[in-house]
C-alpha cells in the first residue's frame, strides 16, 4: 500500500491536571493500512497515546492529524465526523451489557443517524442486514438476539469488533483488546481485528501486553516509557532484545542500533 499519512502526531505532549506526564514530545507517522503494536510497562503511557489520538483526552500541546485534519482543533460536526472514521475497542469491551448483540452491533451506525432516530432504535432494515453480516464475519450470527451479557469474554469482544466493522472507520485504536481474555479467545479476536485490517484497509493501533501476541500480528512495534517513544521499528527486524529491554524499563535502544 502506498505510504499515506493516517495518523501524524506533531510534537504531541499531555500533562495531566495534577501534573502527571503522559507524553512527551511525541512525533509519529502511521500510515494507511499499517498494524502496529504499542507496547511499554504499565504507566507508560500507551492509553494515553490512544486516547489522545481520538480525543477523549485533550492533549496540552502539539497537534494530531487524522488523514490530514487536525483533530485536536475541529470542533462541533467536525470532530464528529473525524471521530466517526476511528473505531475503538477497549480491554472490558464496552457493551451495552442488557441489550441484545444486535443492538449493540447497531450502535456502530449511530453516528451516522440524527439522534432522535436512534434514541427511538430506528435502524434502516439496511443496517440491520448489515449488522447482521457483520456478526457472520466474526462467527456470531447465531448470537444476534442473546443478550451481550450471556456471551463469553471472547465473544463479547467480538460483538465490539463486528459494531466496528459497521461503523466502517478508517482506524481502529485497540486498548489492551484481549487483557481480560484466555490466549486461544485472544488469538480469535487478533485474528478478527487482523480481518479488518487486510480484508477492509483499516489502519490499526493496539496497546498490548503480551509480547507473543505483538510479534505474532505486529507489521511494526512501538515502544513507550515514561510518555516517550523509545522504539521504532518493523517487526521483523524487532530483535527480542528490544522487548526485553522495554520490559525492564529500559529505552529499547541498546541492541537494537
Ligand atoms: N486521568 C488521569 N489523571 C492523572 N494521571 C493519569 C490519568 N490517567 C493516566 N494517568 C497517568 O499517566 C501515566 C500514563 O498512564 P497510561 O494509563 O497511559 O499508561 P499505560 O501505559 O496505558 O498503562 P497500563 O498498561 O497500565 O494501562 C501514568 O503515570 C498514569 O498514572
Amino acid at each position: 500500500m502506498a505510504d499515506k499519512p493516517m495518523i501524524q502526531l506533531k510534537d504531541v505532549s499531555k500533562v495531566y491536571d495534577n501534573g502527571t506526564v503522559g507524553l512527551k514530545d511525541i512525533k509519529l507517522t502511521i500510515n494507511k493500512g499499517e498494524f502496529v503494536v504499542v507496547v511499554g510497562l504499565s504507566g507508560a503511557g500507551k492509553s494515553t497515546l490512544l486516547r489522545s489520538i481520538n480525543r477523549l483526552h485533550n492533549i496540552t500541546s502539539g497537534d494530531i492529524l487524522i488523514d490530514g485534519k487536525s483533530i485536536t482543533k475541529d470542533k462541533g460536526k467536525n470532530l464528529r465526523n473525524l471521530r466517526r472514521d476511528i473505531g475503538m475497542i477497549f480491554q472490558n469491551f464496552n457493551l451495552v451489557k442488557r441489550s441484545s448483540v444486535l443492538r449493540n452491533v447497531l450502535v456502530g451506525r449511530v453516528a451516522y443517524y440524527p439522534t432522535w432516530k436512534t434514541t427511538f432504535n430506528l435502524f434502516s432494515k439496511e443496517d440491520k442486514q448489515r449488522a447482521y453480516e457483520a456478526l457472520q464475519k466474526v462467527d456470531l450470527a447465531d448470537k444476534v438476539y442473546a443478550r451481550a451479557d450471556e456471551l463469553s469474554g471472547g465473544q463479547q469482544q467480538r460483538v465490539a469488533i463486528a459494531r466496528v466493522l459497521m461503523q466502517d472507520p478508517k482506524i481502529i485504536l485497540a486498548d489492551e483488546p484481549t487483557a481480560s481474555l484466555d490466549p486461544q479467545t485472544s488469538i480469535k479476536v487478533m485474528d478478527d481485528l487482523k480481518m479488518l485490517n487486510e480484508k477492509y484497509g483499516m489502519t490499526v493501533l493496539a496497546n498490548l501486553h503480551s509480547v507473543e501476541l505483538a510479534r505474532k500480528f505486529g507489521q511494526r512495534v512501538i515502544g513507550i516509557r515514561a510518555g516517550q517513544v523509545v522504539y521504532d521499528g518493523k517487526m521483523e527486524d524487532t530483535p527480542e532484545s528490544v522487548f526485553t529491554d522495554i520490559y525492564n524499563g529500559g529505552d529499547g535502544n541498546k541492541e537494537a542500533k
